[in-house]
């Protein structure tokens, strides 16, 4: 308990750019760890299994990850301005942490209308990119999205986009199109450098 106590007191004290340097690295390291995790059910959902799961999931596990920190100001006029243009993510996937429960991303549904998702406490939201909808060979599909501002309140957002590593070829998932039989819709990239 007392060495518990100067662990955790021993932080506190370091100057605040080292706090934030070593919590972004504890943050990064366990985004990652849940990227994998998750990118492992989206890939047993289509029906991967064996050594093509394992790849899947140990790629993602050592892929590339970026952080983007966004900070929408509260806005008087919030009809007049919007936070962050509609796109789909080029990532694999894409782990959102909002801050402070303010509603403010939106995605386009299939009737062409934006639905507001609505934010939960301690929740990550999950967002599949471009990358898993080429391997999921358009079974799942990277969704338009936006960001829009509050009246009264700023918001903050962390987005964590995922990449798979380069072992990784970006295209439609084998097993699957043995599976469904389907053609490709996609063609195949040796490397998620290549789809960049
Ligand atoms: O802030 C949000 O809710 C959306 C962020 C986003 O879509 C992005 O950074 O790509
Ligand atoms: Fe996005």
């Amino acid at each position: 308990m007392r060495m518990m106590k100067e662990n955790v007191q021993g932080f506190f004290d370091l100057p605040h750019h080292e706090k934030q340097k070593i919590a972004l690295e504890k943050y990064s390291e366990d985004m990652r760890k849940l990227a994998a995790e998750v990118v492992k059910y989206i890939g047993m959902a289509l029906g991967i299994h064996e050594g093509e799961l394992d790849l899947l999931t140990k790629s993602f596990g050592e892929g590339k990850y970026e952080v983007r920190m966004n900070c929408y100001p509260a806005c008087p006029e919030p009809e007049r301005v919007i936070g962050l243009l509609p796109h789909a993510d080029i990532s694999g996937i894409t782990l959102l942490t909002e801050c402070g429960n303010i509603p403010g991303l939106q995605v386009l549904s299939k009737d062409n209308c934006w639905v507001t998702v609505p934010p939960v406490p301690g929740g990550i939201v999950v967002n599949l990119g471009q990358i898993m909808e080429v391997y999921s060979n358009g079974t799942y599909r990277a969704p338009d999205h936006r960001a829009v501002v509050n009246k009264e309140k700023e918001r903050v957002s962390i987005a964590t986009f995922c990449y798979p590593s380069l072992s990784l070829p970006v295209g439609p998932s084998p097993q699957l199109l043995a599976a469904t039989g389907l053609p490709p819709i996609y063609q195949t990239l040796s490397n998620s450098g290549e789809f960049l």
